[in-house]
């Protein structure tokens, strides 16, 4: 039987994750707030592992402020690369499996082609570099580890891209918005949803996976889409990145191929606008109370 600790339990795939779980009946995963199981204090996660003894930890805790990140160097590798080693150290003593999310942003984003798991990561960000060294930790501690990394993450939860949009596009006459990144929306409660379904499978098939919804579409035109489903009239301009000048710098190209989880685990993955128009008539419920 699975028991289940999630870290990082009140950010947004935490809080998918707690919602997916009770709509799935699952009562075996525990949610500890931060100042119970902050993952940079071995001596309290020494005695989250003791209390809730899990099969397997999900580790959602993360510094994902990709700009700040470019100036708060020691705090996001901290972090995203020792934070992931304390909870990989963990899981070894205590013969848990661990469930280490990462990110699109590992690659440079130049191939022309879907990224495989196999595909060499050379992030060009401070966050892509500590999420790769975070990886990296888990995969050489512990080799009971499902790396999973996903792209574009929003929900109903926490601040994400669609959340910023509605609010930009309810105050605003017009935006700007760049239209030469491409890459694959996620819907964090369907991300939550195969974690889990990968750990009740309970069949090993450790290693690096791709998550993300199908399809494949750019910034500008995940806008137009968010716009378009909430019916919200504000104009908006595609733009090069070179017109919207950031702190980091992020990958062009980072779609990835998912054959790998659908193959191995016969996980079957939304479109990205149909989960979308999920997301948002989920948002307009919560609105509306
Ligand atoms: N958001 C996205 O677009 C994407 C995210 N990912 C990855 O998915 C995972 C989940 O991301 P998401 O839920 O969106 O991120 P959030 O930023 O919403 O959540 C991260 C959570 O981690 C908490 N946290 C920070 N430091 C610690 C710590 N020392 N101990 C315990 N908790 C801590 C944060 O708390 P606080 O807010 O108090 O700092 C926050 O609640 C991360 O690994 C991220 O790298 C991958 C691709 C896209
Ligand atoms: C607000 C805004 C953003 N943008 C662009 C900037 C950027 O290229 C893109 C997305 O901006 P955001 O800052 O919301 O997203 P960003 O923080 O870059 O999102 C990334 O977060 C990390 C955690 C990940 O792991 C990635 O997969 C990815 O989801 O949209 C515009 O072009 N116009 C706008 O008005």
């Amino acid at each position: 039987m699975e028991n289940i600790v999630v870290f990082g339990a009140s950010g947004q795939l935490g809080q998918c994750l707690k919602k997916v779980a009770a709509i799935k009946g699952i009562t075996s995963i525990f949610f500890p707030p931060e100042a119970e199981a902050n993952i940079l204090d071995a001596d309290l996660l020494g005695k989250v592992f003791e209390q809730y003894k899990p099969t397997h930890a999900i580790n959602c805790a993360a510094y994902t402020a990709v700009d700040k990140a470019e100036d708060d160097i020691d705090l996001a590798r901290k972090i995203n690369k020792t934070g992931a080693e304390n909870l990989a150290i963990q899981c070894k003593a205590h013969g848990a499996a661990l469930v280490q999310v990462s990110t699109d942003f590992v690659f440079k984003g130049n191939t022309p082609y879907p990224l495989v798991e196999d595909d060499i990561a050379e992030p060009i960000s401070i966050y892509g570099l500590t999420k790769l060294e975070g990886e990296q930790d888990v995969a050489a501690i512990l080799p009971e580890h499902y790396i999973i990394r996903t792209s574009w993450l929003y929900s109903e939860f926490a601040n994400n891209f669609v959340k910023t949009m509605l609010k930009l596009g309810a105050d605003r006459d017009e935006l700007k918005i760049i239209a030469d990144q491409v890459g694959t929306p996620t819907y964090a409660i369907d991300l939550a949803s195969a974690i889990l379904d990968i750990i009740a499978a309970g069949e090993g098939n450790y290693g690096i996976y791709h998550y993300s919804n199908e399809g494949v579409t750019s910034w500008y035109d995940f806008a137009k889409g968010i716009f378009d489903i909430s019916n919200t009239d504000v104009k908006t301009y595609p733009i090069r990145t070179s017109e919207y000048p950031t702190r980091a710098i992020r990958p062009a190209f980072s779609v990835m191929d998912k054959s790998r989880i659908k193959k191995t685990f016969g996980i079957s993955i939304p479109y990205w606008r149909d989960s979308l128009i999920v997301c948002i008539k989920e948002l307009e419920s919560i609105n509306k109370i």
